[in-house]
């Protein structure tokens, strides 16, 4: 099958033929207002467990508030949104979240911010230290542990603040652009890195991100949003090979024409 067919193949919602994975995230008839504007109409989806999801559209599209939802921090007026199989009220310790500005406190050392989500947990002290030590070293931020975070770069502030996430070890990671604020080059560095963090830790990914490249570079799925209402109008099946290379992924001419399909449906090409 081309790659062409194969995408067509696989738009639609169509979900790929074995599933041997539970739902980690779903949502059904999810609705919720701000005032008079409806920013999710009737959301439906699943994110399997280890799978990597990415949603894109356009700006006010609604994808802050629906990963903010996941994420337990903001309330919904119908339908259910859960989690592992349970209705999400409020933020949960298996789920981390990284934003596009990051969180870190900056009176604290790069080991005291990302240290942080485990001493709010209680986490015993030697395991707290250890969990540490493991994400800065998967982040390669060992030797920044001692800096504050204005001694850093764009780039490794972002990779801190997903250490912060990462910390907890949640089997589940919820992405609001994180790479949104960073130049290009750094950009792509850290897309391969996150790819490299998912493909040894196998978490499931919702990454929310207005690059149509990252999500399909990333993703084993991607969901196209449109707004006013914000709703899905789309899920593409990103049928790339894995584990995914960043030269060889892009020079292959299904990554240029899942693209280009993913392109035309957000009206950025014809
Ligand atoms: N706290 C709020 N109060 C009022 N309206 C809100 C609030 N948060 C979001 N909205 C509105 O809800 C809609 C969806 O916003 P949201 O931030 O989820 O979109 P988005 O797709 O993430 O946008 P962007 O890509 O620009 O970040 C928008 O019309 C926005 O103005």
């Amino acid at each position: 099958m081309s790659a062409t067919a194969t995408i067509e193949a696989n738009k639609g919602g169509a979900q790929p033929a074995a599933q041997p994975l539970a739902n980690h995230i779903e949502a059904k008839g999810l609705n919720k207002h701000f005032g008079k504007v409806a920013a999710l109409e009737d959301i439906n989806f699943g994110i399997r467990n280890q799978e990597f999801v990415s949603v894109l559209g356009p700006s006010g599209c609604g994808k802050s508030t629906l990963l903010r939802i996941i994420a337990g921090l903001i309330p919904y007026e119908s339908g259910t949104a859960t989690v592992r199989g349970e209705v999400i009220h409020s933020p949960r310790p298996d789920i981390g979240v990284v934003f596009q500005t990051n969180n870190m406190l900056p009176w604290l050392t790069v080991r005291k911010n990302v240290e942080l989500g485990a001493r709010i947990r209680k986490m015993p002290a030697q395991a707290r230290d250890h969990a540490v030590d493991k994400v800065l070293e998967v982040l390669s931020l060992s030797k920044f542990a001692d800096a504050h975070p204005h001694q850093l770069s764009g780039g490794m502030r972002q990779r801190a603040s997903i250490g912060q996430a990462l910390v907890l070890d949640p089997p589940i990671l919820l992405m609001d652009e994180p790479f949104g604020a960073l130049d290009a080059l750094t950009r792509d560095k850290l897309n391969v890195e996150l790819l490299r963090i998912w493909q040894e830790h196998r978490k499931t990914v919702m990454l929310i991100t207005h690059s149509i490249a990252e999500a399909v570079f990333l993703s084993d799925r991607v969901l196209v949003m449109a707004d006013r209402p914000g709703k899905i109008i789309e899920e593409v099946v990103i049928d790339l090979p894995r584990p995914r290379d960043a030269a060889a992924t892009r020079a292959l001419p299904q990554f240029g024409e899942y693209v280009a399909y993913l392109g035309k449906i957000m009206g950025v090409t014809k």
